[in-house]
């Protein structure tokens, strides 16, 4: 799995980088980006924070907005943020070029239907492909925890409550917290999962919560001026699904807040913090 390097700049005594890469989950290069702090090295493996971010990001606009590197630095922490979609020439997009289907635009699931299949495996890249490339090229420790934002904070919830023999933590800001019942997540998973609403729970946070007990430490963020909370984020009905599993959800309305990154920059350390108590025990 050769890496080509793109970008690379010293930031808080570690190194801010971005690679691109041929995947063979998706069958596209792709691009991440992956902050190192100072005590990443090969004597010294870190932990890392993967960061899953929203519709019409790449893997640059939480390296850019978030300020997570300054914390991330003291912590010993590496943040990766792979981009949101496969992406090129060949990967078929929304025939009307919509923002929230298709480029930049993955849902962090696998596709079942064509034309979409071939490319939109963005849950096994997630899962599997890109932390077996992080481990191998990078001084870094199989210890992970996941978060993400909107739409990748509906895939940091799913990926870590399917997974939790491999993530230490969850959080989220402003996830899309029960997509079979909004209009993102439906138009979405109908067209990338067709219309056997059977096959979209497994990609759904709140139905996945309301199932089982979960003992993985979860921390949800919501800023009470985000336009988007009741259409499309539906936060309730995470609340509702954690109660039914009797699971510890420690969710927050934050106010004055709304869905930007600004939001994000505003607690991002305190979700590092969050995050550090169980990646390094
Ligand atoms: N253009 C859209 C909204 C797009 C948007 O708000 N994207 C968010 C994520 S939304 C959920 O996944 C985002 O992170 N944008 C990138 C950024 O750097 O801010 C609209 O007009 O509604």
């Amino acid at each position: 799995m050769p890496m080509e390097a793109i970008s690379s700049n010293q930031m808080f005594g570690g190194r801010n980088q971005q690679y691109s890469h041929y995947s063979e989950t998706l069958t596209c290069n792709m691009r991440f980006a992956i902050f190192l702090p100072p005590q990443a090295e090969k004597s010294n493996k870190v932990p890392v924070l993967y960061w899953l971010s929203g519709l019409t990001c790449t893997d640059e606009n939480f390296m850019h907005k978030a300020g997570a590197q300054r914390m991330a630095a003291k912590l010993g922490i590496a943040i990766v943020a792979p981009d949101t979609s496969p992406r090129g020439n060949s990967v078929p997009d929304d025939e009307a070029g919509a923002y929230d289907f298709g480029l930049g635009a993955g849902f962090y699931l696998n596709a079942s239907q064509q034309p979409w299949k071939t490319h939109y495996q963005m849950y096994d890249y997630v899962v599997s492909e890109l932390p077996a490339l992080i481990e191998k090229n990078f001084p870094v420790s199989d210890k992970k925890a996941i978060s993400g934002h909107s739409m990748g904070g509906h895939g940091a919830l799913t990926i870590a409550l399917k997974n939790t023999d491999k993530y230490t933590s969850v959080s989220a800001f402003s996830p899309i917290a029960n997509p079979c019942n909004c209009p993102w997540g439906q138009k979405a998973f109908s067209l990338y999962l067709g219309d056997d609403k059977s096959s979209w729970e497994q990609y759904d946070a709140s139905l996945l919560l309301q199932k089982t007990q979960y003992t993985l430490p979860i921390l949800v963020d919501l800023g009470d001026a985000d336009d988007f909370l009741e259409n499309q984020l539906k936060p309730q009905s995470l609340v509702d699904a954690a109660k039914v599993s009797n699971t510890n959800l420690a969710l927050r309305m934050q106010s004055g807040y709304d869905h930007s990154y600004f939001f994000i920059a505003s607690f991002i350390e305190e979700h590092l913090m969050f995050h550090e108590q169980y990646l390094n025990t």
